[in-house]
């Protein structure tokens, strides 16, 4: 397992080392005490989600506010996506920037995502399934988010406006501009 920082300072990207051998392949995905080792992160991640969607569909920008904030270590089991998160943290040097990644089944890259960040990937490929691991429970009253197309952010999101597919909820989030950080 390796780490390569991103510009984004506390967010970084994880390469598990793959076992091949004539039946396929093996890798570890998490292990808490490598994933300290590498990080120096004691984090402890109490919530593991997934979700699976077609090519085109959207899901963020999404993030928890204050207590409930929470840090993901996200990855693709199947497909391609291109995952964006988007520094909140007001004191940061790279506040208001984005860094973004495709992962996906071949490079089964991994992005460790602090507290304080908006997530959210669009599927590149026909279908994906994206599992990811959470420090702090879901928490519905502590749902904010960021619209996907803000133009502050300028976000490039690979595919065509008309090949997008967002939730109701999502079509609806405010800009960045307007969203509170100090409760982010
Ligand atoms: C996030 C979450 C959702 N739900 C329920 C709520 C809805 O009934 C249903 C779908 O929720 P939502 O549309 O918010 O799911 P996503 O659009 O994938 O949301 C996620 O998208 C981006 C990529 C994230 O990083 C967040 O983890 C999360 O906001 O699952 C739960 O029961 N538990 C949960 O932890």
């Amino acid at each position: 397992m390796e780490i390569e920082p991103s510009f984004i300072e506390g967010c970084f990207v994880i390469k598990p080392k793959e076992i091949k051998d004539s039946r396929g392949s093996f890798f570890e995905t998490f292990t808490k005490k490598k994933f300290y080792k590498i990080t120096g992160l004691q984090t402890d991640f109490v919530q593991d989600n997934q979700s699976i969607s077609k090519k085109g569909v959207l899901r963020g920008l999404h993030f928890q506010k204050g207590t409930h904030a929470q840090a993901k270590l996200v990855r693709v089991i199947s497909g391609e996506v291109l995952d964006v998160v988007v520094d909140l943290r007001s004191n940061s040097e790279t506040y208001g920037k984005h860094f973004s990644i495709v992962l996906n089944d071949k490079n089964n890259y991994q992005l460790f995502i602090p507290r304080g960040f908006a997530h959210g990937f669009i599927t590149l490929s026909e279908r994906s399934v994206f599992s990811y691991k959470c420090d702090n429970y879901y928490y519905k009253s502590a749902e904010s988010g960021i619209i996907y197309n803000d133009p502050k952010l300028n976000i490039d999101w690979r595919l065509d406006s008309s090949e997008i597919q967002l939730s109701e909820k999502d079509r609806e989030l405010p800009f960045f501009k307007n969203i509170d950080v100090q409760h982010v």
